[in-house]
């Protein structure tokens, strides 16, 4: 499985270009891509990134990769990031790293964005990973009664006995479905409750999904399977 993130993240380096503003996703198979978008930086290549999270910030600052805020640019040629799952329509679930809100931003702005997993991350309906949702924390107790209503169990994230703050000062509620047969109504219904800031749904987003499968990578398009 390491190796498999590893090769699927590094992979995307081909999809990018000189003069590129990139939009960093969040986790450790983006982690890759990022090491060696940082190494070509390091042989001159010209790219500005944009991060989606105070780590991914850090990483990339610590491997001299140019950072740039939303003020700065006009555009985000290409997004690449990680999912916790992806189905067969290339809709995914995302924030298993807490960073689901800034993650949607840059992926819902970019001209293209790449989602890098490895083969376990695939399925053919969504469901098999628990759904993060960012929500405000007050009354979270009543928005996770109102998402439980739809059939599933919430748990406040915690790390370690400590409650987990996202990086927009929010809670994640971690909602485990059976199974989800409308991601997309599920994501309206979800968002459309007061107190709810985003779900971890990324439907129609993806342009491209790379997998890492042993020692290689596949490239599904959007489209490929209608
Ligand atoms: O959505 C994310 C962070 O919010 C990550 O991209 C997702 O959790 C996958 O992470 P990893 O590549 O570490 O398995």
């Amino acid at each position: 499985m390491h190796l498999e993130k590893k090769i699927a993240g590094e992979k995307a380096v081909e999809f990018i270009e000189d003069g590129m503003t990139i939009g960093l996703g969040t986790g450790s198979t983006v982690y890759w891509f990022i090491q060696k978008l940082g190494e070509l930086v390091s042989k001159g290549l010209n790219v500005k990134g944009i991060p989606t999270s105070k780590n991914t910030e850090q990483l990339a600052r610590s491997l001299g990769i140019p950072i740039v805020s939303f003020q700065e640019i006009d555009n985000i040629h290409v997004a690449i990031d990680g999912a916790d799952e992806v189905d067969e329509k290339l809709n995914a679930i995302k924030g298993g790293g807490g960073a689901l809100v800034r993650e949607k931003i840059i992926a819902e702005f970019a001209n293209q964005f790449i989602i890098v997993v490895d083969q376990s991350k695939c399925s053919k309906q969504l469901g098999n990973h628990f759904l993060p949702v960012e929500v405000t924390p007050f009354g979270w107790q009543g928005t996770a009664n109102n998402i439980a209503a739809f059939g599933c169990e919430v748990k406040l994230r915690q790390v370690g006995n400590k409650t987990f703050i996202s990086d927009n000062n929010n809670y994640i509620l971690d909602c485990y479905f059976k199974k989800i047969n409308d991601a997309s109504l599920l994501h309206q219904r979800i968002k459309m409750l007061t107190g709810v800031v985003d779900t971890g749904l990324f439907i129609d987003l993806a342009d491209m999904v790379i997998v890492g499968k042993g020692n290689e990578t596949e490239i599904i398009k959007k489209f490929a399977n209608d």
